[in-house]
Formats: structure tokens, C-alpha cells, sequence
């Protein structure tokens, strides 16, 4: 064991950066106590065999398990509804810990950041290798918190199936819709998993209507639960006629016994799955042709007959279709319905090789996770997830290839065999996966570090923050020099300052945090400029006419066209300093220095003295362009959330009357269970610091999911007060 330490520490040092190491070493001491002796730790599998003696038979099959054999599954959901509980049960029926964590203590296995355990909370996707039956499961735990998109996102870009949970007492929640249109982008097959069947209030029969109505899903009941909330103790297997029932005396719930439903013993039982198989097998015959020839030739006088192997098949292909989602049940707090979950995952979600994925294949230097140790490997096959180290420049949403000859050459194979250029392009496209969408950060703060000497160190940090996470952005105020972070919301940003603290030991300062306003204009306008200089022996002289008129695009590009008297010879030369003009022009507004929206930029002349440099070029139009903006009539625009409230009702009106006063829109009021669920929009700059106001106001029975609607106008004596308030005069 001490062996395994000393070398999964080297093993992190190679995985460099400090933040890393920081985490690493709380991290090993946390799982070490819990991590099986067999588990393959080390820095290169050649040295597997002495280190980890007669446990492992074949080599070649932990490394590269055959592909049919692989589930790349990720777990998504709303923020509670038992992600990490269930992961770590997972774990440890899988053998891969000896324990169970418990995100209440703060010592699961892949919330891992310190500030993880601290809040119960998941912010960044942990990824975890093992084996279930024969299966290699690689598992990505992501984030449920609607300030965490992106993390999930980049996550379903790799991933070839995922498990859906859900809190059953919930349904279908806010974050949980998310998630799902993310998944259906990325046409991710699904399983959904009804947690939380202990807690008062569980309704399997809500749960499944939520997914069928609010996810317009299919579900394919594929257990039925044995009694809910507190007398909830197992579930019946719809497909093969049997009660799974975990032992009371068992705290772990490794313990179950699985019985055929028998007419003597449990008459009801039996007749109600009887009547849920019966009618799974006409959902699935409904669904899948070659199942419904099966049935109504050979079967359809008595389903009983039909073998189980032959339903689960065409579920699997089903699932793969995504026409329907196989649902499922259990707790994974009181260890109840998880060892059928994992078999769930491995016969009815997809291996790599039925997923049109085109992975490259190789890389220079492997690793391969288990949470928070990493193994050193020579190769991985394809559809495999593995980490690589000492990439500099590679970012979040870039296609890693093994070369890039390889990526060339196949562009040039297309070209040879006599495609024309839409194919080549193709081609290379097929070898990028999708890229990942970065959301449109809503808040901002300055930053500062302890000391002018520190600001290297600040910028250093902030780059490889930036790195992990697109939809953090950073930038200089050009006016007073300061740097300012840009994020998806509070908590983004109060975790962002400390991981500084934490990972790269700087104490920074933060400004107050702001709502990151947007411009647009109202009218046509007009505007001239003329930029003449000497510079040396040299005159940079340029003259160029532009108008800026109001469009309906909702983006913060402006659309650029060019008047048909611009010589085609000097656009040449010239278009790409003209746009950077135009773009940087557009950063700021001449309200707020914010962001202009929804405009066309039309350059109607543009006349060039010989010898300009485009620098010049670009700082005339762009001068032009704020001229243009400063003379048109204006409008700031303010991000409008979507806002989901889920309160008791006993709380209701409180929390109605309090949104009343936030300029709060309420468009529904719906009842789950106990529990009102308000929605609506409410401005962002009237909603900051809801959560607590939101527990004063519930004695904390209450949660809420904030996410960006769109951008609108402010009425007019708003947009006074907070310009009014930006200069300074109120
Ligand atoms: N009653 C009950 N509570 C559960 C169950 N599973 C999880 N919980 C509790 O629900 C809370 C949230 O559980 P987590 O596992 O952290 O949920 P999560 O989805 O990972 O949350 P985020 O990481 O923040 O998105 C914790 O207090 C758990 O103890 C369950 O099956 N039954």
C-alpha cells in the first residue's frame, strides 16, 4: 500500500500544476482508506505485474477491454438529486472503494475540490474507471448547479449513453430540462433513474409522468418499486418477473435477494408486472419494427413466453434510438435498486462502437483516471476516455489528433479520390467533435491581487482557470487598467476567487459584482472619420464613412457589410483590419462600455493614403464606428432570467410578494406534491443575492434555479437610475 502512495504521487507530479497537486494530496489521503489493495495504481502498466501480483489475469484486458465491453457513461441531473450519492454506491459495489462516502460527511471519491466537500456540491466533472460484470465503465460525475453548464457540456461531448437522475419526490426539475436538451444535442442515449424512493413524498407514478410530460420522453418502465417513502424496500424486475429485495440487516445494501414472482406468495405482485411487462412489450413492439415481427409471430398468444434476453435486445436498440427511456428505481442513500442500475447501464446503454464517433486514436503520453489517481498507459483503443498532460495551448472544445498528418492526410485521401472541396471539408470536419457551446457570462467583478508584483501571478492563475473553464472570461478595463472576471453567477465567481487562494495562494480582491449589462441602438445613423498621421518619415492617412443601424440578431457580433463602391484590390489587403475595427468598435458601447447588440455595420467609403499601415486602417474605422453608436438614439438591455422557485405552500405567498417587488413576471404556479413551483422571469439585477433572502423568507424550505432568458430592453426610468447610478450622480 505504501508502495501505491509513493508512486500515485509521482504519478500527479507529472500532471503538473499546483492547484493540481494541492487537491491531489488531500485527495490521496481521503481515498487511500478506502481505495481496494488491487486497485492498479502506478506509473506505467509495465511494471503492473510485480506491483499488483497474481490479481490481474489478463493484462492486455484491463488496458484495452474489448470495445463491445465499454460503457462511457455520464451522470446528470438537477443539483440534489443524488449524483454523487449514487456514484459513490457505484463505486463500491464495483469494488472500487471499500467504503461508503457520503457527500453529507464531505468523504465521497469524486466531489473532490475542497470546496466540494465543504458544500456538498458538485463543480467539476470527476471521472472514474472500474468494472461491473465484465464491463469497463468509465464514469464522469457532473455538475448540477445551473452556474456549472459548461462543465456538463463539455462532459456529454464524450460520452456515449448517460444516466438521468431524478429526486422522485421532484420529478422533472429545472435544471434537469437542461441538462436533457444538452443531452438530445449531442444525441446522447439515456437511462433515468428515480432516486430518493425513501423520502416522504417519493411518487414513482408523479416521477414517470413528469419525464413523459415536462421531457416528452417515452418511458419504458422497466422496474416497478415495492412499496414507497418509508416503506419502500425493493423493486420487481418488470422485464424478468422478479422481486429484488434488499436485506433490512445489511447497512450497506450489498446484500439482495432476487426471487421469481410466484402466484402463491405474492398473487398482486405478479399480476400487476404482468400487466407492465405486457404492455412494455407492445411500447417496445410500437417502437422497433424487428421486435414487432418477433412478437406477432411467434409470441403474440401468450407474452410470458417471450425469453427476457429478446425484450432487453430491443430495448437496448430502443435506447440507442432514443425513442423511448428506460426507467428505473431506488434510493441510493439507503443502498437500495444500484447493482441493477449498472446492469441497466451495460445492457441497454451503447458501446463506443455503436456511436458514430471518429476518435483519433493516439497520443503521446496517457494516463488513465481513477478519480483523483491517475495511471500512466502506453495506448488506449478507441472509445476509451483517458487524460493527456503538458498540452500549452489546448483549450476546452479543441479536437485533440495523434498527428497532424494524419488529420491532413485524410483531408488529402478525400481530395485524391476526386472529391471537390464541400467533401475535403467534410472530411476534416469528421475528425473534430462538436465544439462545446460556451454560455454568455451574466455577471462581472474587478480583481486585484494582494500587490502590483503579484499581478503576473494573478494573470498566470487566471489563464489556467481560464483553460479548465471557457465560460469564466477575463478582461482589461481599458479605462482604469483593472482586470475584470466575467462569470455565469455568484457562486461561479466566489468559487473561482477561491480556487485562487487555495490552488495558487494569492488573496485577491474582489470589486462588488455586477450585472453584465448590453447596448444596442434604435436608429439609423451615420459618421465620417479621418485618421491622419506621421509617424518617422511615414503618413498613415485614412478617411472612411460607416453607418450603424439596429438589426434583430440577439448577438454581440455585428453583421459587416461593404457598399458596393469599396475597390474589391484595397478589401483585400485591408478587411481583416477592418473588422477587427468593426468588432473592437462594438465591445463597448457608449452607454455603459458594455457590449453592443443586434447591429449592422456598413462601410460606405473607405479611401486609403499609399504607405498606411492596417494598424491605422483599424483604429479609423473603429473610431468611426463608436462616433456612429455615440449619435444614434440608445438602449441599455439587461439579461432577463428564467426562474424556477419550488416552495411549500404554507410559503407561497411570501415568496410571491417578494417577487412582485424584483419586477418578477410570473407566467405559472404548478403543484408537485406539497410543494408550489413558481415560474417566471425576473431581471438578474433584481434577483442578487436571492439565496438568502429566498431561506429568510422560507426558514430554508425552499430552492430555486436561476438561467439567462434573453437580453431586454429596460424601461426608461430604470435605464436613467443606472446610468445616473454609473456616473456617479445618485
Ligand atoms: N432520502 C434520500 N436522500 C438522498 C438520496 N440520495 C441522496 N440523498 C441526499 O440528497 C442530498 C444531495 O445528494 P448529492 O448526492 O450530493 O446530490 P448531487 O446530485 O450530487 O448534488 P450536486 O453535486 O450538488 O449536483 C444529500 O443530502 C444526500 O444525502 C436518497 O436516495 N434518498
Amino acid at each position: 500500500m505504501l508502495s501505491n502512495l509513493r508512486i500515485c504521487a509521482v504519478s500527479h507530479q507529472t500532471i503538473s500544476s499546483v492547484h493540481i497537486n494541492n487537491i491531489c494530496c488531500y485527495k490521496v489521503r481521503a481515498s487511500l482508506k478506502r481505495l481496494k489493495p488491487h486497485v492498479p495504481l502506478g506509473r506505467n502498466y509495465s511494471s503492473l505485474p510485480g506491483l499488483i501480483g497474481n490479481d490481474i489475469k489478463s493484462l492486455h484486458s484491463i488496458i484495452n477491454p474489448p470495445i463491445a465491453k465499454i460503457r462511457n457513461i455520464g451522470i446528470m441531473a438537477h443539483i440534489d438529486a443524488g449524483k454523487t450519492t449514487t456514484t459513490e454506491r457505484i463505486l463500491y459495489y464495483s469494488g472500487y472503494t471499500r467504503s461508503l462516502g457520503d457527500v453529507d460527511d464531505g468523504d465521497t471519491v469524486t466531489d473532490f475540490m475542497a470546496q466540494e466537500r465543504e458544500r456538498g456540491i458538485t463543480i467539476q466533472s470527476a471521472a472514474v474507471t472500474f468494472d461491473w460484470k465484465g464491463y469497463r465503465v468509465n464514469l464522469i460525475d457532473t455538475p448540477g448547479h445551473v452556474d456549472f453548464t459548461l462543465e456538463v457540456e463539455r462532459c456529454l461531448r464524450v460520452l456515449d449513453g448517460a444516466v438521468a437522475i431524478f429526486d422522485a419526490s421532484a420529478g422533472v426539475e429545472a435544471q434537469t430540462l437542461t441538462v436533457w436538451r444538452q443531452a438530445d444535442k449531442h444525441n446522447i442515449p439515456r437511462i433515468c433513474f428515480l432516486n430518493k424512493m425513501d423520502k416522504t413524498g417519493a411518487s414513482f407514478k408523479y416521477a414517470v409522468e413528469s419525464i413523459r410530460e415536462k421531457l416528452k420522453a417515452k418511458p419504458l418502465l422497466l422496474q416497478l418499486p415495492i412499496g414507497e417513502a418509508k416503506t419502500f424496500k425493493g423493486v420487481v424486475d418488470v422485464v424478468t418477473k422478479e422481486k429484488l429485495l434488499w436485506n433490512s440487516n445489511s447497512n450497506d445494501g450489498k446484500d439482495f435477494e432476487r426471487k421469481p414472482l410466484l402466484e402463491m406468495s405474492d398473487p398482486e405482485l405478479l399480476k400487476e408486472t404482468t400487466e407492465a411487462r405486457n404492455a412494455l412489450i407492445e411500447q417496445v413492439a410500437d417502437l422497433d419494427d424487428e421486435f414487432a415481427d418477433l412478437v406477432l409471430e411467434e409470441f403474440s398468444e401468450n407474452f410470458d413466453l417471450l425469453p427476457a434476453e429478446k425484450l432487453q435486445t430491443a430495448i437496448h436498440r430502443v435506447t440507442l434510438a432514443q425513442t423511448a427511456v428506460p426507467v428505473l428505481c431506488g434510493s441510493a442513500l439507503k443502498n437500495k435498486g444500484i447493482q441493477p442500475l449498472l446492469d441497466a447501464v451495460t445492457v441497454y446503454l451503447p458501446s463506443p462502437e455503436e456511436r458514430n464517433y471518429e476518435f483519433l486514436e493516439r497520443i503521446s503520453r496517457l494516463l488513465l483516471p481513477f478519480a483523483d489517481q491517475h495511471v500512466e498507459i502506453p495506448s488506449l483503443t478507441a472509445g476509451n476516455i483517458a487524460l493527456t498532460v503538458g498540452l500549452k495551448h489546448t483549450a476546452t472544445g479543441d479536437t485533440i489528433v495523434s498527428s497532424k498528418s494524419s488529420a491532413l492526410a485524410a483531408a488529402r485521401r478525400a481530395e485524391r479520390e476526386g472529391e471537390k472541396k464541400h467533401r475535403q471539408n467534410n472530411e476534416a470536419e469528421r475528425v473534430l467533435l462538436a465544439g462545446v457551446e460556451i454560455p454568455e457570462p451574466v455577471f462581472f467583478c474587478t480583481i486585484e491581487p494582494p500587490s502590483v508584483s503579484k499581478q503576473p501571478d494573478l494573470e498566470h492563475a487566471l489563464k489556467c482557470l481560464q483553460r479548465e473553464d471557457p465560460s469564466l472570461k477575463v478582461r482589461l478595463d481599458p479605462d482604469s487598467g483593472q482586470t475584470v472576471l466575467c462569470g455565469m453567477g455568484e457562486l461561479h465567481i466566489e468559487i473561482i476567487h477561491d480556487r485562487i487562494k487555495r490552488e495558487y495562494g494569492l488573496e485577491t480582491y474582489l470589486g462588488p459584482l455586477q450585472v453584465a449589462y448590453r447596448e444596442t441602438i434604435l436608429n439609423s445613423v451615420r459618421a465620417t472619420d479621418t485618421l491622419d498621421r506621421t509617424l518617422g518619415d511615414k503618413r498613415h492617412l485614412v478617411t472612411v464613412e460607416v453607418e450603424a443601424r439596429p438589426i434583430e440578431t440577439s448577438s454581440v457580433t455585428p453583421v459587416i457589410e461593404y457598399a458596393e463602391s469599396i475597390s474589391e484590390g484595397l478589401l483585400k489587403v485591408s478587411k481583416e483590419a477592418i473588422e477587427s475595427g468593426i468588432h473592437s468598435a462594438c465591445l463597448q458601447g457608449p452607454l455603459l462600455g458594455s457590449p453592443v447588440q443586434d447591429v449592422a455595420i456598413t462601410l460606405y467609403s473607405l479611401t486609403v493614403h499609399p504607405g498606411t499601415s492596417t494598424t491605422m486602417i483599424s483604429a479609423c474605422v473603429s473610431r468611426c464606428v463608436q462616433k456612429a453608436l455615440k449619435k444614434a438614439d440608445k438602449q441599455v438591455l439587461e439579461p432577463l432570467m428564467n426562474l424556477e422557485v419550488t416552495v411549500a405552500r404554507d410559503y407561497l405567498s411570501p415568496v410571491l410578494a417578494d417577487l412582485a417587488q424584483r419586477r418578477g413576471n410570473i407566467q405559472e404556479i404548478q403543484t408537485r406534491q406539497d410543494n408550489k413551483v413558481v415560474i417566471g422571469f425576473v431581471p438578474l439585477a433584481d434577483i442578487m443575492g436571492y439565496s438568502t433572502v429566498l431561506r429568510t423568507l422560507t426558514s430554508g424550505s425552499a430552492t430555486f434555479a436561476l438561467e439567462l432568458s434573453t437580453y431586454q430592453a429596460m424601461n426608461s426610468q430604470d435605464q436613467n437610475t443606472l446610468l445616473n447610478r454609473r456616473s456617479g450622480l445618485t
